[in-house]
């Protein structure tokens, strides 16, 4: 396409007109304060449960009508309905992008190739609810009668992080009687750690993987079907004949695979009436709404997986009809590209002040930084611009004994997002309830503090001996974005992640690259492959660099002196 259809974005004016921006320089947080004591209720917005306080970064009326502008430049508004109506936008998968579908009302028609996705959609919810009820209920018994009360999934990836961070973040919503485990390293001590203290009999182990070629995932599943068989050998000798035939009525009782591949399910070994379908328009990142959900689902039930859903499609619903001034996943995206782009900021922090949401961040990290991640144009022509920023952050307070320091008084600029809740979940009472104004108070407390700082004059007034003025002075002006909402409930999860799935879909769109593709993990792949033959018998590996060969010598020395 030549350029003047399709401008670099780096020429286009609404660019160059943010650049001029930027080079003015902005007043200090405390000067724009002072200045608009409206600032705080301007600079706020709600989408459904959620309250965004943006109040408190380093913009004008003037940065978000530019932002804005370019916003409308690049086309979002046309991506975004694109990507709604099902159009084959992950251009170089040649797929639709659809995670949306997954929370479909039943009567909605979305059509991928001319056919109503919506249907099978809500067929495979209902398979899963039915499933999941025969579970909590003890209806589903194991192999030698018991009923299931451990259930370990074992995937990677988008087939771990979804599921094992919505377990951990709807803890108080699961049934308490029974056991969750995740299992994603190919380092068989995750797979030992989470079975070794398991009864065979009564564990169910949910093979989640989009493609069912995942190595890892494979690998590990393979480990637990040995597990399961041999123990079932050992102890049970009624049902030797049936391991004639490699076990299948043991495994059908006790594995059940989540994929959109029937044909590689079928052929490790799982009945397919065992398999919850999904489809090539989920990403493995997007897709823990989908089948990928089993395990959440039979730990919350399926009503409130239900309401998660619900909590999906009111973000889902915001993104796509709110005005640009007062939609969410928009501000978010665009405030990402100010600093990104035009403050050289590298990274961007996620800071949740729940311990249910410890991992949060890490779900993040690949739904931001797997789509994100690219240095090439839809198009294939390299990107001139910074895309996505490295995510990270762990729960307050505890990050901010450790790594706040940095952000408060080191060099780097870090943009940094403050999620709280206005009341505990669920089962919490008395003194351990009464913990969360303090939990609370220290979220409000950081996020002043970065906006609002400490001066020289400030610290001198305390009485400071003037040789640390300097070290305990906070120049303040960091710039944070402030989520709270009342209560962690699983429609607020859904509303939390949908939020952050349309922010980098926003992002990917004005940067113009594929958001929805992951070729930047394949090749690792290949050369482990090429690689684990050295490792296992020594094989000569032709094409191996001298520094990777020189590591695999010292491997194998180190290996046999611990082996003889
Ligand atoms: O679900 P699977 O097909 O096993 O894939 C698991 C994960 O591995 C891949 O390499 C991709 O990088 C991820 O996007 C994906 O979620």
């Amino acid at each position: 396409m030549a350029e003047s259809e399709f401008p670099k974005l780096t020429h286009r004016p609404q660019w160059t007109a943010l650049a001029d921006h930027r080079a003015e320089g902005q007043p200090h947080l405390r000067e724009l304060f002072a200045a608009d004591p409206g600032r705080a209720q301007r600079y706020a917005v709600r989408a459904g449960d959620l309250y965004l306080d943006y109040s408190k970064h380093l913009i004008t009326d003037e940065t978000l009508a530019l932002l804005q502008e370019l916003a409308t430049a690049t086309g979002v508004f046309a991506l975004r309905d694109a990507m709604f109506r099902g159009e084959k936008i992950n251009v170089t998968e040649r797929r639709a992008v659809l995670h949306t579908a997954l929370r479909a009302p039943r009567d909605a028609v979305i059509e991928v190739d001319g056919e109503n996705v919506v249907p099978k959609v809500h067929a495979v919810l209902d398979k899963m609810a039915g499933f999941a009820d025969r579970i909590r209920s003890g209806e589903w018994l194991g192999h030698t009668g018991k009923r299931i009360r451990n259930v370990v999934n074992i995937g990677i990836g988008g087939s771990d992080l979804g599921p094992a961070m919505a377990y951990e973040v709807l803890r108080p919503y699961t049934a308490r009687e029974l056991t969750f485990r995740f299992v994603s390293n190919v380092d068989g001590a995750d797979l030992h750690e989470a079975t070794r203290d398991l009864d065979p009999a009564e564990t169910l182990f949910i093979v989640a993987s989009k493609t069912f070629t995942t190595i890892e995932t494979i690998t590990n599943a393979t480990s637990a079907r040995s597990w399961l068989l041999k123990a079932f050998d050992d102890g049970g000798t009624s049902h030797s004949s049936e391991f004639e035939n490699g076990g299948e009525k043991a495994v059908a009782k006790h594995f059940v695979a989540l994929s959109t591949n029937g044909e590689k399910v079928t052929g490790f070994g799982i009945d397919p009436d065992n398999m919850f379908e999904f489809w090539d328009w989920v990403g493995g990142r997007y897709s823990y709404d989908s089948a990928i959900g089993l395990s959440l689902m039979i730990a919350i039930g399926p009503g409130r997986f239900r309401e998660m859903l619900d909590g999906f499609r009111l973000m889902d619903d915001h993104f796509r009809t709110a005005p640009a001034e007062a939609n969410a996943p928009l501000l978010l995206g665009l405030l990402g590209i100010w600093y990104g782009n035009f403050y050289d900021a590298q990274s961007h922090a996620v800071l949740p002040y729940s311990h249910y949401l410890s991992k949060f961040t890490a779900y993040l990290q690949q739904l931001d930084m797997e789509s994100n991640g690219k240095s090439v144009q839809r198009g294939g022509e390299p990107v001139e611009w910074q895309t996505g920023p490295v995510v990270w952050g762990t729960p307050g307070t505890n990050g901010q004994h450790a790594y706040y320091q940095l952000i408060h008084q080191g060099t780097r600029l870090i943009p940094a997002d403050f999620i709280g809740f206005a009341r505990p979940v669920g089962e919490l009472s008395g003194e351990l309830k009464a913990q969360h104004d303090l939990l609370m108070a220290n979220f409000f407390a950081q996020t002043q503090a970065l906006a609002f700082g400490k001066t020289a004059e400030e610290v001198r007034a305390e009485g400071v001996p003037e040789e640390q003025v300097a070290h305990r002075t906070f120049r303040g002006d960091h710039p944070t974005t402030t989520i709270l909402a009342g209560e962690l409930t699983p429609s607020v999860l859904g509303q939390l992640i949908a939020l952050y799935e349309h922010k980098v879909f926003v992002q990917g769109a004005v940067w113009n690259i594929d958001s929805f593709d992951q070729w930047g993990v394949e090749l690792g792949k290949v050369l482990a492959k090429r690689v684990e033959p050295a490792l296992t018998q020594g094989a000569d590996v032709p094409g191996l660099d001298p520094s990777t060969t020189a590591l695999v010598a010292a491997y194998r020395t180190l290996k046999n002196a611990q082996e003889n």
